[in-house]
């Protein structure tokens, strides 16, 4: 099975918690067909569902912790294989979120051509999500657990950045501009890649 997702182009979108990862994954389904996948949305999904699987879940998810990797890597896996047939390629947002996250991917499923590094500045998330959370109904878009996603982004998730960025295939973003300039530099990335 996992032969089908082998040759797939797979990209990686890195960014701090409200970078703007969501919003630039829309644009690029719209322009280009990819595949979008949010290790997050998945998650959540799972939560929503109302397994006891996704209880568990929750409870990690409301504190701004980590997920076990392999519940995180089982979830894109079987969300990737489902597409395999007709995907040109996966956007893979919010993973990995430790090179750790990153190294057992590629064993079980193949390396990526392109780390997308989303970067705003730390008061630039915090203000997004917090206006986010007004309207998003999400569990973690409070105050406390906000401040905890960003200290675990910047300990556990930047080195994936540099760990990429060793094999040259980190190409990093300004989000602090409006998004569709944002958009114009992703676009330039993945046209890039061809
Ligand atoms: N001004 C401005 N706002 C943005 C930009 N990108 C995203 N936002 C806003 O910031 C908030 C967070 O954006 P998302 O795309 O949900 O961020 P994310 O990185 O997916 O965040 P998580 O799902 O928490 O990982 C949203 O409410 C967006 O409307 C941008 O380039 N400029
Ligand atoms: O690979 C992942 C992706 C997400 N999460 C959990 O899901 C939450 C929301 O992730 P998302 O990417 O949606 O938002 P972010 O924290 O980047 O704002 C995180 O705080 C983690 O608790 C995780 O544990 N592993
Ligand atoms: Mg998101």
């Amino acid at each position: 099975m996992a032969d089908k997702i082998k040759d797939a182009k797979i990209i990686f979108v890195v960014g701090g918690p409200g970078s703007g990862k969501g919003t630039q994954c829309e644009k690029v389904v719209a322009k280009y067909g990819y595949t979008h996948l949010s290790s997050g949305d998945l998650l959540r999904a799972e939560v929503a569902s109302g397994s006891e699987r996704g209880k568990t879940l929750q409870a990690i998810m409301q504190k701004g912790e980590l997920v076990p990797l392999d519940t995180v890597l089982d979830m894109i896996k079987d969300a990737m294989i489902a597409k395999a047939d007709v995907s040109k390629g996966f956007l893979i947002d919010g993973y990995p979120r430790e090179v750790k996250q990153g190294e057992e991917f590629e064993k079980k499923i193949g390396a990526p051509c392109l780390l997308l590094y989303i970067d705003a500045k730390g008061e630039t998330m915090v203000k997004r999500l917090m206006k986010r959370g007004e309207t998003s109904g999400r569990a973690d878009d409070n105050e406390e657990t906000i401040k905890k996603r960003l200290d675990l982004y910047y300990k556990a998730t930047e080195p994936v950045i540099t760990f990429y960025t060793s094999r040259g295939i980190v190409r990093k973003i300004d989000s602090e501009l409006p998004v569709d300039e944002v958009f114009g530099h992703v676009a330039k990335a993945i046209d890039d890649l061809k």
